[in-house]
């Protein structure tokens, strides 16, 4: 039995390994079969399978796997920008920029026994762009429930060292797969 992922975990629930193009990957598996996918680049999931191996999200075919390019497909993540609501790119740079492994990400107020998940993290860097002025933290964790639900707790952080408010807009850009798009009337 080997252990990996923070927490004495084992690999068998969190598996880090490398996607396409190398890029990094984590592998989320629950026992029942279920299991999801999380490229770093983005913080993004780009699988969610459930018992049957059967893919519940749209990955596009013509994605491109090369930050920082947005991986099309999967669940993006619009931040600080939803679409063109405001002066940014279009859904902000959160769905173009490689996250991090968040090792100590602070409690929860409720505890989970879950055992397939990740949390990730994404800091503006020193050389980031003046476009969006602002110091934070932006944690993420995706979790595997063992009934194969899966679920995203954002948590975004204020860091402005002078304490200055800021106001953003967010969204789970969510690609759902579909066998017959016929079917998506009602959601469309
Ligand atoms: O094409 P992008 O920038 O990845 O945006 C994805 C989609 O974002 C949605 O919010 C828009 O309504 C769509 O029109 C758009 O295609």
């Amino acid at each position: 039995m080997s252990f990996e992922a923070g927490g004495g975990r084992e690999k068998k629930f969190v598996e880090f390994c490398k996607g396409v193009n190398g890029l990094d990957k984590v592998i989320l598996r629950e026992v029942r079969g279920h299991s999801a996918e999380v490229y770093l680049n983005g913080g993004q999931v780009t699988s969610w399978k459930n018992e049957y191996g059967e893919e519940l999200l749209f990955l596009s075919s013509k994605a491109v796997f090369k930050p920082p390019t947005a991986i099309r497909g999967g669940i993006p993540i619009s931040f600080p920008q939803f679409g063109m609501h405001g002066s940014l790119e279009q859904h902000g740079f959160a769905r173009n920029t490689v996250w991090t492994i968040d090792k100590d990400p602070p409690p929860f107020p409720t505890v989970s026994s879950n055992k397939a998940f990740i949390d990730l993290m994404l800091k503006p860097s020193e050389d980031d762009p003046k476009s969006w002025p602002h110091r934070f933290e932006f944690r993420i964790r995706i979790a595997l429930g063992p009934g194969g639900d899966l679920m995203l707790t954002s948590r975004i952080r204020n860091t402005n060292t002078d304490g200055k408010p800021f106001t953003f807009t967010f969204a789970y850009n969510n690609y759902f797969y579909l066998t017959d798009i016929r079917f998506s009337h009602d959601l469309l």
